[in-house]
């Protein structure tokens, strides 16, 4: 029988899409996802769908996405977590090599958060789950030759527990073609899902990617605005001027370097640059930089007009492994750190891994900080990486380096794939920022953000072990695996109180509440609310200098 090699299905949530685009990888084929082939023919995300149109629409449209997917596809195709609702597509799924990937009811609370992307579980998140999994769990064991548990899985064990299952042979990896997994030649493809009204779009990372950027602007566009940092004039420059070989009207704006970018008074400079261009809703801004480039470029770019089309074209690691994805923008203001911004995705982001060679290596290592914050909230296979050879992994000669990026962007695209707006499971992704971004606000902002964010991990993971959550030995792991790189475990102990103070401005924050994330192990991320101050004070001591 042709068709797919492996059918995924199993709630939202549940990470189809990214133990799907490992296994293809792995498998040397290709990967499709009915959620996206509905998206992409109502022309709408799926939340509107059903906002709009209603479930029934949207069981219609899924209907015929899975059975043209089942006839054409013969890679891994994943389905929506509904689709096995619908008895014909049940039929259709008898005798195919199906595997449920299943989760418990607490595990996709953690994983989906409040759901607010989620069409189906808008208020009441658990009660929901539970009623949800007991009116689907019998379907999805139905169709299932395989049923596949994820529950404190990486998607790397969960892609091996499924070849293993179905022993389906491994095959080279095929280049240049979607979803192509981890590999060091061909360009990979990761998908972050449009949520809260928000398009999805593609994280790209490879090499000479910048052929990819006309078809991401598009032919509506007439005018480009090219965004860098001084530092970058000469890239700029060429951006600019083959965008404006391709037609573009294409003006280049040069921000300052670092931090000094993310101020309002640069935001005026580039909104008076687009007034005095004429640029309209339909015109594009690109930012080429560092993360402190592209949240600027992408705050013009949600404030300019109430928000235009942009793209990111993150040049230092920590750009392309956090700044540039997600659709956090933003500026500081002299009370503290990204006060003020919007989430305003980009239409897409180009990770060109030639950037690198030319990045200081104190900024290279400041990127590390935020690899080994993915690793210790979701992913320890970075964690072994670098543990391996710390070296390498402070140079982008260094033989995991696209690797490191890659599963980094992996776990930044899962989280803001379900929560873009922050609602619940993106805080995640705040490990070490609360003490991190208050550091950089007494050092007004000369520091790079990641070492101040190693800092931060540290007195995070402290804290975790002195309100009793966290093992003597991940807490150590912290400082030996962040010194290895080359990255900062220490402040000056004097300034504990007007660190505490600028904490109480951070987005976590509510009322007088105090919230910090902490681990309950790697991988296992949760918030500690309103923690004893002599608890955050002895925190801060181990962190001391
Ligand atoms: N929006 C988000 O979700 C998010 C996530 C993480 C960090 N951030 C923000 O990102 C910023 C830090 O980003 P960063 O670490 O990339 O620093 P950065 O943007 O300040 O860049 C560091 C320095 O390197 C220069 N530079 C950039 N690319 C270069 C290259 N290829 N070769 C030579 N020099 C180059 C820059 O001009 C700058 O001087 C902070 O402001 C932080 O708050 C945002
Ligand atoms: O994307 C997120 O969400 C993050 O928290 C990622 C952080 O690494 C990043 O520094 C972010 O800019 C911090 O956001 P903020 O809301 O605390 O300013």
């Amino acid at each position: 029988m042709s068709g797919p090699l492996v059918v995924l299905v199993g709630p939202m949530g549940v990470g189809k899409s990214s133990v799907g685009e490992l296994l293809a990888a792995r498998l040397g084929t290709t990967y499709r996802d009915t959620d996206a082939d509905v998206v992409a023919e109502a022309g709408k995300p799926i939340a509107e769908i059903f906002y709009d149109e209603g479930e029934e629409h949207f069981r219609a449209l899924e209907r015929r996405a899975v059975a043209a997917a089942v006839a054409e596809h013969s890679g891994v195709l994943s389905l929506g977590g509904g689709a096995v609702l619908e008895g014909t597509t049940r039929e259709l799924l008898a005798d195919r090599p199906v595997v449920y990937l299943s989760m418990n009811v607490d595990e996709a609370v953690r994983r989906v958060g409040l759901g607010a992307a989620r069409p189906l579980l808008a208020v009441n998140p658990r009660k929901q789950w539970r009623e949800l999994m007991d009116a689907r769990r019998h379907l999805y064991e139905e169709v299932a030759r395989t049923v596949v548990p994820t529950d404190g899985r990486t998607p790397e064990e969960v892609a091996q527990a499924i070849i293993d299952a179905l022993e389906l042979p491994e095959g080279p990896a095929a280049p240049g073609v979607e979803n192509t997994g981890m590999t060091q030649q061909g360009t990979t493809r990761i998908q972050v899902a449009g949520t809260a009204g928000s398009d999805p779009y593609e994280v790209l990372v490879g090499h000479q990617l910048l052929g990819e950027l006309p078809q991401l602007i598009g032919d509506r566009a007439k005018r480009v605005a090219v965004l860098h940092p001084e530092a970058l004039a000469e890239t700029g420059e060429a951006v600019r001027q083959d965008l404006a070989d391709q037609g573009y009207e294409a003006i280049a704006i040069q921000l300052p370097n670092a931090e000094e970018a993310k101020t309002v008074e640069v935001a005026a400079y580039c909104w008076k640059a687009l007034g005095q261009t004429g640029f309209t809703r339909s015109d594009v801004i690109v930012g080429v930089g560092g993360g402190a480039t592209t949240d600027v470029a992408g705050f013009v770019a949600a404030s300019w007009l109430r928000g235009v089309r942009w793209i990111a074209v993150p040049t230092t690691v920590l750009g392309m492994v956090d700044a540039a994805v997600g659709g956090k923008t933003g500026i500081n203001t002299a009370e503290g750190k990204n006060l003020v911004g919007a989430f305003h995705p980009p239409a897409g982001v180009l990770c060109d891994l030639a950037a690198l060679d030319s990045l200081p290596v104190h900024d290279y290592v400041s990127g590390m900080a935020e690899i080994i914050k993915a690793g210790f909230i979701a992913d320890p296979v970075i964690l072994d990486l670098i543990e391996a050879d710390p070296e390498g992994a402070r140079t982008p000669a260094g033989p995991h380096t696209a690797e490191l990026i890659e599963r980094s962007i992996r776990v930044k695209a899962e989280v803001v794939s379900s929560d873009l707006k922050e609602s619940g499971l993106r805080e995640i992704l705040n490990y070490g920022h609360t003490l991190g971004h208050a550091i950089e606000k007494n050092e007004r902002y000369k520091w790079r953000h990641g070492a101040a964010v190693s800092i931060g991990m540290v007195f995070a993971a402290e804290l975790g072990r002195l309100a009793g959550r966290l093992d003597d030995a991940t807490a150590d792991r912290h400082r030996t695996v962040l010194e290895s790189v080359g990255l900062p475990l220490a402040y000056r102990g004097d300034q504990w109180p007007k660190l505490l103070e600028n904490m109480k401005v951070d987005k976590k924050s509510r009322g007088d509440l105090l919230r910090f994330i902490v681990l309950d192990g790697i991988g296992k991320p949760t918030v500690l609310e309103g923690p004893d101050p002599a608890v955050l004070l002895a925190a801060y001591g181990e962190v001391s200098a």
